[in-house]
């Protein structure tokens, strides 16, 4: 058992306004015990209109939630129409950006290299990037997943110093198990997730490797997320469509307890 505390996150995607971002961060509120925030953090990651919302909430009433964006640019400021800065997210006290998250890489064509570079904007800002990795379903069907994940692991982490990267999350998000219902079997997490800790502890050592939390995310709901997180290198879950539902979310924090 590892001592690295758990971050079950819930992506909500492009879902949830603000006055809806509100009821439903109460509702979580309201669903999570003072002891469960000692074993496990939480965070929610919010559409970027919503996070105003979220902040003042969550400071008016000391909730121990965090938040943060699903992505970042990778310039802190100038004509970058449509862009929300990393300097933004911190002054809203963000404590977590999704950087190259599948649907990005895919929808928007986001490369490596400019993931890395918002992996340093994030950091050249405190916020702490929760680095989205992995494989869609033709890699998997020629069994090269774990070379292809751990390119983008190479890619986004290029030139990250070891002080930065021991802080950093990794998500290891199969594509093919997104918002298909179809979930990696634990053994299939543990494989990529163990084979992202080996690379980090190439690139840093192992005692970096040690402290990075890696999540493993794709269709984790309450059912799954307890084999799922026996594993010994999955520190949390990036959890999609089951983290709008807030009593399934509060029940997928409580995993230990499924
Ligand atoms: O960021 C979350 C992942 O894309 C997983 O989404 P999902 O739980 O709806 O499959």
């Amino acid at each position: 058992m590892s001592d690295r505390m758990p971050l079950m996150a819930g992506n909500w995607k492009m879902n949830l306004n603000h006055l809806e971002a509100i009821a439903h961060v109460q509702k979580l509120a309201f669903g999570l015990a003072d002891k469960d925030y000692e074993a496990v953090e939480v965070a929610v990651l919010p559409p970027f209109v919503d996070l105003r919302s979220v902040q003042t909430l969550v400071e008016g009433d000391k909730l121990k939630i965090k938040y943060g964006a699903q992505d970042v640019s990778a310039h802190d400021s100038g004509a970058y129409t449509g862009e929300i800065s990393g300097p933004m997210l911190a002054k809203l006290r963000c404590a977590y950006v999704v950087v190259g998250h599948s649907e990005r890489r895919q929808y928007h064509h986001e490369t490596d290299e400019l993931c890395n570079a918002k992996v340093k904007a994030a950091f050249r800002n405190d916020l702490t990037p929760i680095l989205c990795v992995g494989e869609g379903l033709d890699v998997r069907k020629a069994g090269n997943q774990v070379a292809h994940t751990l390119g983008q692991v190479d890619g986004g982490l290029k030139d990250v110093p070891a002080e930065q990267a021991e802080t950093i999350v990794i998500a290891y998000e199969p594509v093919w198990a997104i918002g298909t219902g179809e979930v990696a079997t634990p053994e299939d997490a543990q494989e990529v997730c163990g084979a992202i800790r080996g690379r980090l502890a190439e690139l840093y050592g192992q005692e970096v490797a040690d402290k990075v939390r890696i999540q493993y995310g794709g269709s984790v709901k309450s059912g799954n997320v307890a084999a799922i997180m026996a594993k010994p290198d999955v520190d949390g879950a990036l959890v999609g469509g089951a983290s709008l539902d807030a009593d399934e979310f509060v029940k997928i924090v409580r995993f230990r307890d499924q």
